[in-house]
């Protein structure tokens, strides 16, 4: 394709691409086969997250919080004049990316944003989206059309509209308190190996907690708190392997210990209240406040939030008329990834699983 056609057309199609989630019970051991295929999750793990699903009748939400955001963003674009076709595709399940990308190019699309889930960088949230791209390209473009162009919108954690939102849910949440609760931050926590290889190698690694931790201490700025964590939720791995610390759970003991009985935990990690929320902070993470005794009150996610579908319209129109900065961080055409050596995939061990 020449630069000019790579730069200067407009897209003609928005791809929202997201990591899917069972829809029945029948669903639920292939979604996890498909999820930890390669990742070295051990068995026991495997067996304990299959649990979780069917505590919810093997029925994630995601897919339905990711189709309400759709229908917002659709909405949103149409009143401002576009009537962009928003189609859904994810990583793990149905619909799956390559039959969504396949029918994009069948109904004659060659040029398509993609949005991803995920605000960060880091290879499950930033790099593994251009992995999905890549294959969906190539098990669904016949001849890998040379006409044909993905490009995935960067990442977004850093948008004034991504922390204006969150605010709001955290400032929502505070008022059901009497007095103030310890404000506790959440996101997916992922081996140390991987926050090391997070990023750009030449900026020295651990993008994702550095993120995190940046958007969290600009969302506690904006009201005006000064003390607050940042902790992890939904470790998975073998035992052995270390991940970013402390857990949620550990964490709540901990500010027990310390003499804290108020607690608002706000899982900035995601942006829809799916099953790492619903299980692991208002089922195992609540329980643990209980038996504390602790006041606990869990923020909902942005989704459908005014302000957070705003930011999607806003950088689809940043990038529709095929302007928009290709060299920010997670944007890339086709699965090519936005730098060298960015989010490094780590070697796992031969025998894993
Ligand atoms: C950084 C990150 C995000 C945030 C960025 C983003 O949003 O993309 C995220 C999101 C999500 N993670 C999710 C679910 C799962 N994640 C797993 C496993 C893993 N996640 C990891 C990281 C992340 N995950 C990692 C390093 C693993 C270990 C295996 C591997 O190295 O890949 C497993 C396997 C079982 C287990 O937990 O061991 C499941 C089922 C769901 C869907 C929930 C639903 O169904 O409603 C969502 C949105
Ligand atoms: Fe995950």
């Amino acid at each position: 394709m020449s630069d000019d056609l790579r730069n200067s057309s407009a897209f003609d199609a928005l791809l929202f691409l997201s990591f899917g989630g069972p829809e029945k019970v029948e669903d639920v051991r292939p979604f996890l086969e498909n999820v930890t295929r390669g990742r070295g999750v051990p068995p026991e793990r495997f067996e304990d997250v299959v649990q979780h699903y069917l505590h919810f009748g093997g029925v994630s939400p995601i897919n339905r919080l990711n189709l309400a955001m759709i229908d917002a963003v659709r909405a949103e674009l149409a009143g401002r004049g576009r009537d962009l076709p928003i189609y859904f595709g994810n990583r793990n399940w149905h619909p799956m990316a390559a039959d969504t990308t396949r029918r994009i190019y069948d109904d004659g699309h060659r040029r398509v944003l993609v949005f991803p889930t995920s605000a960060w960088g880091g290879y499950s949230g930033c790099r593994q989206y251009h992995e999905d791209i890549t294959g969906a390209l190539g098990a669904a473009i016949p001849g890998d059309d040379p006409t044909f162009l993905m490009r995935k919108l960067p990442q977004f954690c850093r948008e004034p509209k991504f922390i204006e939102a969150s605010v709001n849910a955290l400032r929502s949440a505070l008022a059901e308190f009497d007095e103030q609760p310890r404000v506790v931050f959440t996101a997916h926590s992922i081996p140390e190996s991987a926050d090391r290889n997070a990023g750009p190698a030449a900026d020295g690694g651990h993008l994702y907690s550095l993120q995190v931790k940046a958007a969290s201490a600009a969302v506690a700025q904006q009201l005006g708190i000064d003390e607050f964590d940042v902790v992890w939720q939904s470790r998975s791995g073998p035992p052995q392997v270390p991940w970013l610390e402390p857990d949620i759970c550990d964490h709540l003991r901990d500010l027990h210990d310390r003499g804290f009985t108020n607690v608002a935990v706000m899982p900035i990690g995601f942006i829809s209240d799916h099953l790492e929320v619903i299980w692991d902070l208002d089922s195992e993470a609540r329980d643990v406040a209980a038996e504390l005794g602790m006041t606990y009150v869990r923020v909902p996610t942005i989704g459908t939030d005014p302000v957070f579908i705003s930011l999607i319209a806003d950088l689809v129109e940043r990038y529709v008329d095929g302007d928009g900065d290709v060299t920010a961080l997670g944007c890339g055409d086709n699965g090519g990834i936005c730098r060298p050596d960015c989010c490094v995939p780590v070697r796992r061990p031969a025998r894993t699983q």
